[in-house]
């Protein structure tokens, strides 16, 4: 299988599948840094990634917002002080699509 980061989103519709029970087993772990959160029924992925200091985070942040705007595809994003916490999931599915992981993927090379 491709790997996740070097695949591209497809364009994301309100009829588009959610990633099945099986699917998601395998998917999870490809990014196996990533966590699965549920909040008002919608699944999401998340990560928090750490930073030396506020200046840091900002960079990842901004970093994040421009791999969002190429794919068109956008996170949930929280900026603290040495913290920053995304989340993926797909507003028009109301839960996980195959984008999401993607994304959690090319999220992680932007470490690189
Ligand atoms: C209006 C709607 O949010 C947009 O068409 C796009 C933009 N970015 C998006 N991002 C995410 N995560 N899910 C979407 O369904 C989505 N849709």
């Amino acid at each position: 299988m491709t790997e996740l980061s070097k695949m591209k989103c497809e364009a994301c519709h309100a009829d588009a599948p959610k990633v099945t029970d099986e699917e998601l087993g395998e998917l999870v772990r490809m990014i196996p840094d990533w966590g699965v959160e549920v909040r008002d029924g919608i699944m999401q992925l998340e990560r928090v990634y750490k930073f030396k200091n506020f200046k840091l985070a900002l960079a990842f942040t901004n970093k994040v917002a421009e791999l969002a705007e190429k794919e068109f595809h956008h996170p949930g994003i929280l900026t603290e002080w040495g913290k920053v916490t995304v989340t993926w999931w797909s507003h028009s599915i109301k839960g996980l699509h195959r984008n999401d992981f993607i994304m959690a993927a090319k999220t992680d090379q932007l470490l690189d």
